[in-house]
């Protein structure tokens, strides 16, 4: 693929379900549909393919089902494709991986990413979620080159985390994935904040592709969005599995950065982020 700074994208909301063949046709569908509309990337939510996945009872090794028909449709149909998250496989381990593949037009995996921060914690109903129970944090900060721009990649609650975003900003990044199956009861108050945040602070455009409706574990909030560089949402969905298409501007993007000056104009050396620099600020409190 060329180079393109502006292009269409296809944001995919789904309601997946427990079983991965019907979850794979329905994909399928939604790909195909979306390459004919003319996106050249499309992107899908966590748990994409099955959604006991954060259970073990299902897991792929790299080239398995899951894998194999998103590298076959991307090569196919001349697109990119984030495959939002599915489990992976670790040999010999109870757990897996809650993990991200990015697929070229050549069918290609050109980028994968392991989510960093596991779902631990307790609702506003009091229902507990522990999702590193089943699955292994992974431990690597990625952001890949592509003609589509610099992608980086994070994985739903690491939304929650802004120490990871300025670092896939730092190291690059222009757009970052968020594919995510947000709690309604969290995602109600705190979704598009965080996501307006996060595109706000880093001047990325913000991919969020959400589950929607009743899942085996809990309602998913859905209204997947697209949020530019200046914070503004510039695609949403409403009820339902449906595909979400937003133009990306990595030209608009560069001159956003070029007025606001955020990366640019951070102080780190004041707020350094190593525990050693907490201590240092604490001692010299003289407390
Ligand atoms: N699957 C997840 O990581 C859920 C994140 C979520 O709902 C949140 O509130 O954060």
């Amino acid at each position: 693929m060329v180079p393109c700074r502006q292009y269409k994208i296809a944001i995919v909301q789904l309601q997946t379900s427990c079983q991965l063949k019907d979850n794979l046709v329905k994909i399928e569908k939604f790909i195909r549909v979306a390459a004919q509309e003319g996106a050249k990337l499309i992107a899908f939510p966590e748990v994409m393919n099955i959604i006991d996945s954060h259970t073990p009872s299902y897991s792929e090794s790299d080239g398995g089902e899951t894998f194999r028909l998103l590298s076959r449709l991307a090569k196919t149909l001349g697109v990119y494709i984030h495959g939002g998250s599915w489990s992976e496989t670790i040999p010999a381990s109870k757990k897996h991986y809650n993990t991200s593949y990015l697929f070229d037009d050549k069918g290609i995996v050109v980028g994968k990413y392991r989510k960093i921060h596991t779902f631990d914690i307790t609702d506003p109903s009091g229902q507990i979620y522990r999702e590193s129970d089943t699955v292994t944090s992974g431990q690597e900060v990625v952001v890949v080159e592509t003609p589509l721009g610099k992608l980086g990649f994070a994985i739903c609650y690491d939304l929650r985390f802004p120490e990871l975003h300025r670092l896939l900003a730092l190291k690059g990044a222009e757009i970052i994935f968020n594919p995510s199956d947000f709690n309604l009861m969290t995602g109600k108050d705190h979704w598009e904040v965080l996501l307006r945040a996060r595109a706000i602070e880093n001047g990325v455009y913000m991919i969020a592709a959400d589950q929607y409706g009743q899942n085996a574990k809990m309602l998913a909030y859905g209204n997947s969005l697209v949020v530019n560089p200046w914070g503004t949402v510039i695609a949403r969905a409403g009820d339902g599995e449906q595909i979400l298409y937003a133009d990306i501007d990595l030209d608009g993007l560069a001159e956003i950065r070029n007025r606001m000056q955020t990366l640019e104009n951070r102080q780190s050396e004041v707020y350094r982020l190593s525990e050693n620099a907490q201590n240092v600020a604490r001692n010299t409190d003289g407390k």
